[in-house]
């Protein structure tokens, strides 16, 4: 008999077990032990939550946005209380260093309390009608039940990312977690009760997507999803949302290029394309997946960059001087090991790294070695296909034109990442390069008043800030005749 807890699906304020009977192992990447269970959730129980969402949809839309946001600073509160528990559940389910989990419970209840900040700043539009002894009123009103299916990087941010602006905005929620790294997550639901969030307002199910997710996704009661994952899942979720003509927010994958013009500071572009390529080993959307350096440098700046890639501790993430800890789980693994075969029969140099690291310590989990590829060219696959993982192919260049056409050609559109000290370098940039997000003279990393938002095969509507939290309000518009 297994002694892991077993989690439940929280519908309507209670937990509950699966009819279904089935539960679903989640795996440590560190160990490859079973960490705990959670229920293989079956679609009629998703959608129960959806009907208790829409059920208690009818009176949170009515309780005015402060209240709601009241509500909502105090479980960003009881998350930040939180902190060491939900840090540790992280780093057991996702590998994460035990300082990125703290910084990922953080950055959740900050998500929160930015949404919050927009209780008093729903704001409509009165406008003067063409005809006489009448307005036009615009007012912004809640969309009604959000789903929120999540990948499993930054399990709980995302989740925080969606929840808040999500129910301050006065919608509620059915929250779906990747079955890799649900627990967190799941732990939102204890959180709601213990807050006083209504029951119905707040509801995590699981289940693999291809079957909850998608009786989520294409019930009629739904009435948006947002959703953060790769483009082909992204791309079904679009397809299956279609015959509803469900509101659609996508945060899908990217291939960021990072590129050092010749007047870089070579150390700190040096410092920003580590961090920007191993954080959270490479698991990160706006990761620096591809990396182009001006001939005129390279010799200098590889040098520097090698040595420190090579410094780079892999290890137990739990440990305050371990750098990088391992890929979240097999398939992930393997597809790293075939990335770098690939890359060398297409005539790439692994400069370093490039497989599993040795020792007894990583005879158990998905541990892969901080890689740099070189003698890289712009039509290898690894150029174009997102590695998600702590490999980095290197590639020279010349001129301007030379290095903005092949950051252009990608089918993503997320990030991109510059270094030079030239401001009409930096303006070109801004206009020609072809991505929603673009980093100057620094490593990547979004921050909540922005807008992180992917063009192409990266998603669709955008995510945070004031046109992310417009996403989860819908438009009503009123002509008042006073004649
Ligand atoms: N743009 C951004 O901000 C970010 C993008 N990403 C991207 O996400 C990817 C890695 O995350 P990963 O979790 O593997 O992404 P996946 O696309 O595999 O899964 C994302 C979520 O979608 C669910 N899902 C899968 N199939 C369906 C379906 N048919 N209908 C509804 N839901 C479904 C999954 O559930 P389950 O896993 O249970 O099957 C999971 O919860 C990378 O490509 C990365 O670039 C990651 C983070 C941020
Ligand atoms: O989704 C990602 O990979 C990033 O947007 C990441 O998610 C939450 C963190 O705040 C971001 O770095």
């Amino acid at each position: 008999m297994s002694n892991v807890k077993e989690y439940q699906l929280f519908i309507n304020g209670e937990w509950v077990k699966s009819t279904s009977g089935e539960t679903i192992d989640v795996i440590s990447p560190s160990t490859e032990e079973v960490i705990a269970k959670i229920q293989n959730g079956t679609p009629e129980e998703g959608i129960n939550a959806l009907e208790a969402a829409d059920k208690a949809f009818k009176s949170w839309k009515k309780i005015p946005a402060r209240q709601r946001a009241e509500l909502l600073y105090k479980f960003a509160d009881k998350i930040l209380a939180k902190k060491e528990y939900l840090a540790e559940l992280l780093v057991k389910e996702q590998g994460k260093l035990l300082k990125v989990a703290r910084m990922e419970v953080e950055v959740t209840a900050t998500f929160i309390q930015y949404a919050c900040e927009w209780a008093r700043r729903i704001e409509g539009d009165i406008l003067p009608s063409d005809n006489e002894n009448e307005q036009i009123w615009i007012q912004k009103i809640p969309r009604g039940v959000v789903v929120a299916i999540t990948a499993w990087n930054f399990p709980l941010a995302l989740a925080g990312r969606k929840l808040g602006p999500a129910l301050v905005a006065g919608n509620t929620l059915v929250i779906k977690p990747t079955s890799e790294t649900p627990l967190a997550t799941l732990e939102l639901g204890d959180i709601a009760k213990e807050v006083g969030i209504p029951n119905g307002v707040i509801n995590i199910v699981t289940g693999p997507g291809r079957a909850m997710g998608n009786a989520l996704v294409e019930h009629p009661v739904t009435k948006m999803i947002t959703m953060t994952g790769s483009t082909p899942v992204g791309q079904q979720i679009a397809r299956n949302a279609a015959q509803n003509l469900t509101h659609v927010q996508l945060e899908l994958g990217g291939k960021a290029p990072f590129i050092v013009f010749e007047d870089a500071d070579i150390d700190a572009a040096v410092a920003s394309a580590l961090h920007s390529r191993f954080d959270n080993c490479g698991q990160v959307c706006t990761c620096n997946e591809r990396m182009y350096v001006h001939e005129g440098i390279y010799d200098k700046f590889m040098d520097k960059f090698i040595t420190a890639t090579k410094a780079l501790k892999v290890g137990d993430p739990m440990l305050e001087d371990t750098d990088m800890g391992p890929k979240v789980n097999a398939s992930e693994l393997k597809h790293m090991e075939h990335l770098v075969e690939v890359s060398v029969k297409e005539g790439a140099t692994i400069a370093t790294g490039g497989k599993r690291p040795k020792g007894s310590e990583f005879e158990k989990g998905y541990w892969f070695e901080p890689t740099v590829l070189t003698d890289v060219t712009q039509d290898m696959t690894i150029v174009h296909e997102e590695s998600f993982g702590p490999i980095l192919p290197v590639l020279k260049f010349k001129t301007f034109e030379e290095v903005v056409t092949c950051a252009n050609d990608c089918e993503y559109g997320l990030a991109a990442m510059i270094f030079t000290k030239d401001m009409k370098t930096i303006m070109r940039c801004k206009d020609e390069l072809e991505y929603g997000e673009i980093y100057i003279n620094r490593g990547h990393g979004e921050q909540h008043q922005g807008f992180h938002n992917g063009y192409k095969l990266s998603g669709s509507g955008g995510e945070d800030g004031k046109y992310g939290f417009e996403q989860y309000l819908e438009k009503k518009t009123f002509y008042l005749n006073y004649k």
